[in-house]
């Protein structure tokens, strides 16, 4: 495949008088994570209704491409290309973990011996052996959602959509999925990921994209969207209280913590912002003991974007780290 692993162009879809997605672009890299990330009712799952194929978009919709096929005129072959584990499981609750995967080899054409092979590897790589014999209304969530994935993958897919893989897991079941995840894109799969959990995109996502009122109000890296809010800022810690004062008659903008000899100064955390403070305090022959960059998390981010704010819908720079002790 050449090209992205997604690619929609203004992509619609109304019900009724209802638009839920109101021309949205997505390109997607191949091999990496995108997490499309939005309150409840955003969209989200319509989204990845229409792009694995279970729902048409608009005819007003431009074109869509998923896996290099034509979704109006190759829905098989995207068919082919991708998995889909959605909100609701798949998994049969009347049957066993293993007749459940058994079932999936069939739907795929595998012949009964390949089938048995596909499923006990999955079973294990999933940690499902033990529960393998069980019936799966006997599994807890996490290991629904695990079997739900190990279905998926019994046709290789080269694309999945997960559709808020996490929503009800507890915290270790949450971590176990995300390693999952992580795990699959290290095998150069692309993963389309749906959440409302802001800590789960900036944990896992190479990009993100914040669905609200039907188009995408900011798309960037996790650090890039944090850069996008006010709130950002420097803290210099100093050990003399020496260089703190004078530190602070040079930096005469920063807010001061004199019990813990420390400066505070309002900066969007780019290298150029940090290389102009670290100047003045070079110039004043003044060395910081510690230098920190704290900018606003993804809560702050989708607080602005999804609750009405006055910022801008960019992020101006290139990203920076998170934290960044010196
Ligand atoms: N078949 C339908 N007919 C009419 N309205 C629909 C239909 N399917 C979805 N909607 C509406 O479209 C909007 C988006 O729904 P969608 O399920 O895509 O949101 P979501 O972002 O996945 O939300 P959640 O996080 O709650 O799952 C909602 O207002 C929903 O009520």
């Amino acid at each position: 495949m050449t090209g992205p692993a997604i690619a929609a162009n203004s992509l619609r879809k109304s019900y009724g008088d209802k638009t839920v997605l109101d021309g949205i672009d997505l390109t997607v890299p191949e091999g990496t994570i995108f997490s499309l990330l939005g309150p409840n009712g955003a969209g989200k799952t319509t989204a990845v209704k229409i792009l694995s194929t279970l729902i048409s978009p608009d005819r007003s919709s431009g074109p869509v491409h998923v896996g290099g096929h034509d979704l109006a005129t190759h829905p098989q072959a995207v068919r082919a290309a991708i998995g889909v584990t959605g909100q609701f499981s798949a998994v049969d609750g009347l049957i066993t973990g293993e007749e459940n995967m058994l079932l999936m080899a069939d739907l795929h054409h595998l012949s009964r011996r390949e089938g048995r092979r596909v499923a006990a590897e999955l079973l294990e790589r999933f940690d499902l052996v033990d529960a393998a014999k069980k019936p799966a209304s006997t599994y807890s969530g996490g290991m629904k959602r695990r079997l739900d994935i190990a279905m998926t993958l019994v046709g290789d897919p080269r694309i999945i959509f997960l559709d808020e893989p996490t929503t009800g897991l507890d915290p270790r079941s949450r971590h176990t999925m995300w390693g999952i995840i992580r795990e699959l894109v290290s095998d150069g799969v692309t993963v389309f990921l749906t959440t409302q959990y802001l800590e789960e995109a900036d944990e896992l996502a190479d990009r993100i994209a914040v669905l609200h009122d039907g188009v995408i109000a900011a798309e960037g890296t996790a650090q890039e969207l944090k850069r996008i809010v006010p709130g950002g800022h420097v803290r210099l810690r100093f050990t003399d209280p020496a260089a703190y004062r004078s530190a602070a008659s040079a930096l005469s903008e920063a807010v001061r913590d004199e019990e813990a000899l420390a400066l505070q100064l309002p900066s969007d955390g780019s290298q150029r912002a940090l290389r102009s403070v670290l100047d003045r305090l070079d110039s004043s022959g003044i060395e910081a003991g510690e230098l920190t960059v704290h900018t606003p998390d993804l809560d702050d981010v989708f607080f602005a974007l999804t609750g009405g704010a006055d910022v801008p819908t960019q992020p101006a720079q290139p990203a920076q780290p998170k934290e960044n002790v010196r």
